[in-house]
């Protein structure tokens, strides 16, 4: 898998654009450089199951259109189903090993993790990238745990982790370029793109921010 992929990783489900069209948000943020979208259709206000297809279907080809890899968020049958990049699950879903199973090769499997003894385990099962988090105060995941912050990045590093990793949890342009400083190799966010006045100015600004000082913009 390869990493840069995670620079900028987009998550977004129709219950987090407001009363905005997650089409439309998705199509800002992809012009506005994210490097890899999840269809993550879940919580309070998620949609039935028939919808989600519709919903997911048409987000894949937005992102095949852009050559950014379409992730789906729990669901395996659905990732396998819409040939999606990738599947990202959680500690509650079965063990990255079992999914790998049933995925084709092709396929990345990402697994979100918040201790170091998470992180060894979805290491030894096979996961291709960590979500590690939540990085900071978040209202988007309900059932969101109490922070790890950037440490919990840095101590994953300490202990060995090699895997690709991603923050996530109440990041926005202010605190980006802290996460991949800790030692990630990119961020995930939700609400600083979904719920952004300008999608794709906010996407173009979290980018430049990511890009360094060093890089040339
Ligand atoms: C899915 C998830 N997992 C840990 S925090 C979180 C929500 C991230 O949303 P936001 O980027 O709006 O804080
Ligand atoms: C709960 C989650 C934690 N991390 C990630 C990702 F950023 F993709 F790694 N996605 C999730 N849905
Ligand atoms: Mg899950």
């Amino acid at each position: 898998m390869d990493k840069e992929m995670l620079k900028l990783y987009f998550i977004m489900g129709s219950n987090n654009t407001g009363d905005r069209n997650p089409e439309q948000v998705l199509q800002k943020a992809l012009q506005g450089g994210i490097t890899c979208f999840q269809f993550r259709e879940k919580g309070q206000g998620a949609l039935p199951e028939e919808e989600k297809w519709k919903l997911g279907r048409k987000l894949k080809a937005q992102c095949a259109a852009f050559h950014v890899p379409f992730i789906v968020n729990d669901d395996v049958d659905m990732a396998i189903r819409l040939e999606a990049d990738g599947i990202h699950i959680g500690q509650e879903d079965d063990p990255a090993s079992k999914v790998k199973e049933r995925c084709p090769a092709r396929m990345v499997i990402g697994v979100s993790v918040r201790t170091i003894e998470e992180a060894h385990q979805a290491a030894a099962d096979g996961a291709d990238y960590l979500g590690v988090g939540p990085m900071f105060a978040t209202d988007t995941k309900e059932d969101a745990k109490a922070p790890v912050g950037l440490e919990g990045i840095r101590r994953l590093r300490a202990e060995g982790i090699t895997l690709p990793i991603v923050g996530i949890g109440g990041i926005d342009a202010s605190n980006a370029a802290d996460i991949v400083e800790a030692g990630a190799d990119g961020v995930s966010l939700i609400s600083a793109i979904s719920l952004a006045d300008a999608p794709e100015k906010a996407a173009r600004e979290l980018r430049s921010r990511l890009n360094g000082p060093t890089e040339k913009q």
